[in-house]
């Protein structure tokens, strides 16, 4: 494909548009594809990774552009992540202007955090926690995200999906996860075109982010209350899970959320969820000691999903770090009561830090001599993970 200047130009504007005012970049993202209807599919996809390109580097694009004394322009963003993610420039680039070497060396030289393209305050807290692994880590927090497919074993299965995908022309493979096979996407596509998910065959949902459910260990049949329950992502596959026999109960504090899972629910084929708004601690009390299963998929910092959502990053500071951190005490300590004796719940966040993680579980279980680690799951990118990044912890309540 041919990176003409009209698609640059339209990018540009869009990024300049979102460093102006800043927009959330993923509503301005949507609203940039959904102008541009005339797009190519390969159009379509430069367009997205190079723009989530611009936001992940955005810290050291910015140093690079004020370095060289060049407008911190969008056109010059694109053009200087051009060079840090090393694609090549279209020949209409006036190169005497933006001098790709100078600006390579630039970057091997640039400070750590700048490098890294991370806040200060935020290279130093994942530092303290995670010691050397962090640079291997955030190198690989700096990586495009890929797309991964979970089928929805209560409508489809894995060959019937990868056969429908395959006469649209996308192409998927198989990725072996402990407890079942997840699909990645090979090809570029219309996915959500596509029959296979029109008829609910599968959810798109990343490979570390299918390991949730599953890790709580439910069985058809059991009561299960998923609190933290959001769009539904996880309430799906564990209703997947529980062959839609049993009790589901969705809970969230956003009734907006809960609407949105109500209808993956539907084309999903899934019976057995029930939603509820969370409007005070009454709503947790009253289910007291009801469920054989609890999943805590928890507000967190996000951090482990930045390769999905890099522009988390720049709404975080340490002290919506911090307030964070007391929201998951707080839900792990009341939340916790749900469960019956005898049952289990898993503590669950897509973060990568120790804080947000294992000191969480250490703390309720000093606080809960009641309860047990059963097993937990940390994946790392980089470390032991090419997905996401994720935490679960597995406790048993004895008593
Ligand atoms: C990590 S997200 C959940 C993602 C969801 N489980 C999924 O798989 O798609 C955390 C959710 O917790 C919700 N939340 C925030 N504060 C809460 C609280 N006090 N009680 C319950 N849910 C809360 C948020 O609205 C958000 O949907």
């Amino acid at each position: 494909m041919s990176v003409t200047r009209a698609l640059v130009q339209t990018l540009s504007e869009c990024i300049e548009h979102v460093l102006d005012t800043s927009l959330h970049a993923d509503k301005a993202l949507t609203q940039l594809l959904q102008n541009n209807p005339q797009w190519s599919l390969d159009e379509r996809q430069y367009v997205v990774s190079n723009y989530y390109h611009i936001f992940r580097f955005k810290r050291l694009l910015t140093y690079l552009l004020e370095h060289e004394n060049l407008p911190l322009d969008g056109f010059g963003y694109w053009l200087t992540c051009q060079v840090v993610t090393k694609q090549a420039l279209p020949e209409w680039v006036d190169t005497e202007r933006y001098h790709v070497e100078r600006l390579q060396s630039l970057i091997e030289q640039a400070p750590e955090a700048i490098r890294l393209s991370l806040p200060d305050w935020l290279n130093e807290v994942a530092h303290i926690q995670l010691g050397e692994k962090w640079q291997v880590i955030a190198n690989a927090l700096n990586q495009s995200a890929q797309q991964y497919l979970r089928v929805n074993t209560l409508k489809s299965d894995i060959a019937t999906v990868t056969a429908s995908l395959a006469k649209e022309g996308i192409k998927v493979s198989n990725v072996e996860l402990d407890a079942h096979i997840a699909l990645k996407v090979e090809s570029n596509s219309h996915l959500f075109r596509s029959q296979a998910f029109q008829s609910g065959w599968f959810e798109m949902q990343d490979a570390g982010s299918q390991q949730i459910a599953p890790f709580l260990d439910v069985k058809p049949g059991h009561k299960v209350v998923d609190a933290c329950a959001g769009a539904g992502g996880k309430s799906l596959h564990l209703a997947a899970l529980m062959e839609n026999k049993g009790r589901l109960l969705s809970l969230d504090i956003h009734e907006h959320k809960l609407e949105t899972l109500k209808q993956r629910a539907k084309r999903a084929g899934v019976h057995v969820a029930e939603t509820r708004v969370i409007q005070n601690n009454k709503t947790i009390k009253r289910q007291k000691e009801k469920f054989d299963r609890v999943l805590l998929d928890v507000p967190c910092s996000g951090l482990g999903v930045l390769k999905r959502n890099p522009d988390a990053k720049w709404h975080l500071n340490s002290q919506n770090l911090d307030t964070l951190i007391d929201l998951q005490t707080d839900i792990l300590a009341r939340y916790s009561q749900m469960c019956k004796v005898g049952g289990k719940l898993v503590y669950a966040t897509c973060s990568i830090l120790p804080a947000e993680n294992e000191q969480q579980v250490e703390r309720f279980l000093e606080n809960n001599p009641n309860w047990q680690l059963e097993d937990s799951l940390c994946l790392l990118p980089g470390i032991n993970s090419e997905f996401d990044g994720f935490y679960a912890a597995r406790l048993v309540k004895n008593s």
